[in-house]
């Protein structure tokens, strides 16, 4: 930088006096003036134009403009011969003074000569490839051909070919975005390949030509005949979400592997070329690389998922079942109701769990125990769902969600934070002692059942105590995020018990269940999900040394190293198949730690902007 601004100072005499830097120090000056009025925002804005960075950008642009209108001319375009020769001369001389040795010392150093000899390359303008002469007749009938030259490096050509089955002759497929090829600007998809180095390329097959380009160092010379009118990209770029993994090398049908780009889910992608119908151009965001990769569009990755779901053998697809009404309801046949009114004593009478004692109002919402051996028993069913049917890779869905930059305004309620883990990993505890320690910006959103009140609880305290009716009414207007039965009475978070809590101005943290969150991400509740995940089985048994587990039959055990195995194995299971949902990661290792991770992590979530689905800023949708 300091070198920058050296060479801008130099730059400040004639025509250029009253260049952009000058214009910036005298807005600068307005800008101290108007603080000095006490105008708004002006001593952002002061801030802002006064950084110094920023002045010496301005200064190296005038320096810049400055070049182009009169190029700085070499002193002389034959540095590195003249080193030669003073080289040679003080050779000659029998006995060097001290300052002859130093010279032929620093002349003689290779990375001196280097520097000459680039010095020279770049003053002789010698840096273009030599094209080979234009032969002097060309027939009249001959089509409008384009020579190209492009110097290859280490870098792919970024492009691919393609073969017109009828008449052999080879076509440019595609030409990557980013690549050599694209920044060329001189070749373009559909432009018929005729020579390569002056080989003929008629009659060979595209892997033959393919290996003449690899064989081709430096200098490549295409002879094409171009393709008129060019396709154009009329979309614009795109960024997405991928909510699938893909492959290249596992994809029979990609047309080049090696132009293919593998994603996982969660991965950010920027869509920039959509020509194509089957195969688009994107970048991995953060990207390394200028060059982009080619991807299935969304109606090819789609007709792939259907054909991998058919081409499966049969299992019970039991995750895509949606739950009804019905649903909810069905195992609750009289005799098992019967049945439940005998068990759920177990439930009622469990219900003082460790945190009764330590929670006051509204704060115990959300920690009963048969809402969390309802949930329990809920994923323990699901767990054993077949893997292709992880909530994103069904057939049916998109593998990109369009996604936009996202920051929360202070006028805005704040977002839903949504924590998901195994069972037993730890996300009750967690979410108790934010709540504990700072009751007045977090809450549980109070959910609904259709049990009795226990003599101890109160209506709306614990859970909204309300009828089936009333309940599967609810239900059938999608009121509720999840829901469920367990032990013949209905369990539900409903979206209205979590906007109470956001309309407050409180954060609502949540637990729920992974195959929910399609549920809650909604531009009203715009929620930051995060995922608890467990440390290693080591550090788990260290940690847990002292903790119990909620056992299902209500009562509290120690943990065990099954229990460790569980939730280890339900943690993976949870990460491959929903994992392009979590905004954010932490592990619950020591509580402390976590708990601070968590903290920070939902404070970023409602003060630092996210990538959201698109749809949550848009106008119109739900
Ligand atoms: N980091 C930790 N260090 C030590 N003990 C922990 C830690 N995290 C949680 N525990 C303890 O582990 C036990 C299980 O945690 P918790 O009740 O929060 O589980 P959970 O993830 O909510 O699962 P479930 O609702 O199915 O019981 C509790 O006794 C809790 O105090």
């Amino acid at each position: 930088m300091r070198h920058s601004v050296e060479a801008g100072s130099s730059c400040h005499s004639g025509p250029y006096e009253n260049g952009l830097s000058e214009i910036l120090d005298d807005v600068v000056e307005e800008v101290r003036l108007a603080i000095n009025r006490d105008v708004s925002g002006a001593d952002l804005l002061f801030g802002l134009l006064s950084a110094p960075w920023l002045h010496s950008l301005l200064r190296i642009y005038e320096c810049l403009i400055r070049y182009r209108v009169r190029p700085p001319s070499p002193y002389l375009p034959y540095a590195s011969g003249l080193s030669q020769e003073v080289l040679a001369n003080l050779r000659g001389v029998v006995t060097p003074s001290a300052e002859a040795r130093e010279l032929f010392g620093l002349l003689s150093k290779p990375h001196m000569q280097a520097l000459l000899s680039a010095h020279d390359s770049v003053a002789q303008r010698n840096y273009g490839p030599v094209l080979p002469p234009l032969p002097d007749e060309l027939p009249e009938d001959e089509e409008a051909v384009r020579i190209v030259c492009l110097v290859k490096n280490k870098q792919p050509l970024g492009a691919t070919i393609k073969r017109d089955e009828t008449t052999g002759e080879i076509f440019i497929a595609r030409v990557i975005h980013g690549g050599l090829a694209d920044r060329s600007g001189l070749l373009h998809a559909g432009d018929k390949l005729m020579e390569v180095n002056g080989k003929s390329v008629e009659g060979l097959m595209p892997e033959q030509v393919i290996q003449i380009l690899v064989n081709c160092h430096g200098n490549i010379i295409f002879k094409v005949i171009p393709n008129s009118p060019q396709p154009v990209n009329s979309q614009a770029t795109l960024l997405v979400r991928a909510m699938a993994d893909y492959s290249p090398s596992q994809d029979p049908s990609i047309p080049c592997p090696d132009a293919g780009m593998a994603f996982s889910k969660g991965d950010l992608l920027e869509i920039v070329d959509q020509t194509d119908s089957h195969w688009w151009q994107a970048r991995k965001l953060p990207s390394t690389s200028a060059c982009a990769g080619l991807i299935p569009s969304t109606s090819l990755f789609k007709s792939k998922q259907r054909e991998f779901w058919w081409s499966q053998p049969y299992q019970v697809h039991t995750c895509i079942r949606p739950l009804s009404a019905s649903d909810v309801g069905e195992d609750v046949t009289a005799v098992e109701e019967e049945k439940c009114a005998e068990t759920d004593d177990c439930a009622v009478e469990s219900e003082e769990d460790e945190y009764a004692g330590n929670m006051e109002g509204p704060f115990i919402a959300g920690f009963r125990n048969s809402l969390r051996l309802w949930r329990r028993k809920s994923q323990t069913k699901r767990k054993g769902s077949c893997h292709s049917c992880g909530s994103s890779s069904c057939y049916n869905s998109s593998p990109y969600e369009e996604v936009i930059n996202y920051r929360r305004r202070a006028q805005d309620t704040p977002r839903l934070i949504a924590l998901i883990g195994p069972s037993g990993v730890g996300v009750n505890e967690l979410r108790r002692t934010l709540i504990q320690i700072n009751p007045d910006k977090f809450q549980s959103a109070v959910p609904h059942t259709t049990r009795a009140p226990e003599s101890n609880e109160q209506y709306g305290r614990e859970y909204h105590f309300v009828s089936r009716e009333l309940f599967q009414y609810m239900m059938c207007n999608h009121r509720f995020v999840e829901c469920g039965n367990y032990k013949g009475h209905l369990y539900g978070t409903s979206i209205d018990a979590i906007k109470n809590v956001l309309d407050t101005g409180k954060i609502c943290i949540i637990d729920i269940e992974p195959h929910s969150i399609r549920s809650i991400r909604t531009k009203t509740l715009k929620p930051y999900v995060i995922f608890v995940k467990p440390p290693g089985i080591e550090r788990m048994r260290q940690s847990r040394r002292d903790a119990k587990i909620l056992a299902d039959n209500c009562t509290k055990r120690p943990f065990s190293d099954e229990d460790f195995e569980e939730i280890e194995e339900s943690a993976w299971l949870l990460e491959m198949r929903y994992r392009q949902f979590f905004d954010c990661v932490i592990v619950n290792d020591t509580l402390q730690d976590a708990c601070g991770q968590l903290s920070l992590a939902i404070q970023r979530a409602q003060e630092e902007a996210h990538w959201v689905p698109a749809s949550w800023l848009s106008p119109d949708e739900p």
